[in-house]
């Protein structure tokens, strides 16, 4: 086990940000500076979750089907996945968690906050923490316009459920992690990926070293 602080960071934007590229980027540069880095996503990282994954990906469904889903996912990643690599002093580089949920089902789809709440105070309560909610030590967010997120995609790959949505539908999910940035900032770094690859990377490099998860000497 590595006696280093170990960390819990999320990836979050619209489809279409660019986020992908950068979390195996990012893992590289943390083995190189000797730490053991896991990488995961959501929804999914275990068999269980991947399964659920394939249908929320593919199946219309309610949006409360759609939230129980999502967590149903995350609490058996958060079982067989997340807490035992931090146990083991991993740390874990995850696409996508629990704000997008918010940022998804509640503001996208317009489905009810506190009920969330409730979900995620359930779902992420975590013996590690006697209990407390599992949170992200920081979250890096891919902030980028509807409009260029959707001229990437449709240069990229045939949609899903989610990246066939209309522009309007990922107006309010940057919304909703607008307004998570807002009530967490300091674990939110927004980084704007409306620019050319290098420089959205070396936001990446610039917030990870504000958060003392890379250090200065190799980056
Ligand atoms: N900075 C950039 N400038 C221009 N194009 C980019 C940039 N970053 C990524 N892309 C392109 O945009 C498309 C989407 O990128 P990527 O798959 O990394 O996004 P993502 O945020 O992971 O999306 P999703 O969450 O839907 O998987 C890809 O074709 C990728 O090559
Ligand atoms: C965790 C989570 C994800 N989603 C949506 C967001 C994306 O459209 C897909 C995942 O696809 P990706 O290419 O791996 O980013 O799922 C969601 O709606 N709610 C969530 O909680």
């Amino acid at each position: 086990m590595s006696s280093q602080r170990c960390f819990f960071i999320t990836f979050e934007g619209i489809d279409g940000a660019g986020k992908s590229s950068h979390i195996d980027a990012l893992a590289q540069m943390l083995r190189q500076q000797g730490r053991e880095v896991t990488v995961t996503r959501e929804p999914g990282g275990t068999p269980l979750a991947e399964q659920l994954r394939a249908l929320l990906l593919n199946e219309p469904m309610d949006a409360l089907t759609e939230a129980l889903l999502m967590f149903a996912a995350r609490r058996d990643h958060l079982r067989r996945v997340i807490e035992p690599a931090l146990a083991q002093g991993h740390t874990v580089l995850c696409d996508r968690f629990t704000d997008a949920t918010y940022a998804y089902q509640g503001y996208g789809r317009g489905f009810d906050l506190q009920i969330l709440d409730t979900l995620e105070n359930w779902v992420q309560a975590s013996d590690a923490l006697q209990g407390g909610v599992r949170q992200p030590d920081l979250t890096l967010w891919f902030d980028v316009p509807p409009a260029v997120a959707a001229q990437r995609l449709s240069q990229a790959r045939t949609p899903d459920k989610f990246e066939a949505m209309p522009q309007a539908f990922f107006a309010r999910v940057a919304e909703g992690y607008a307004e998570r940035q807002r009530q967490s900032p300091q674990r939110f770094a927004r980084i704007d990926g409306d620019l050319p690859r290098d420089a959205v990377w070396q936001q990446v490099v610039d917030a990870c070293m504000a958060h003392g998860v890379l250090q200065r000497s190799s980056a």
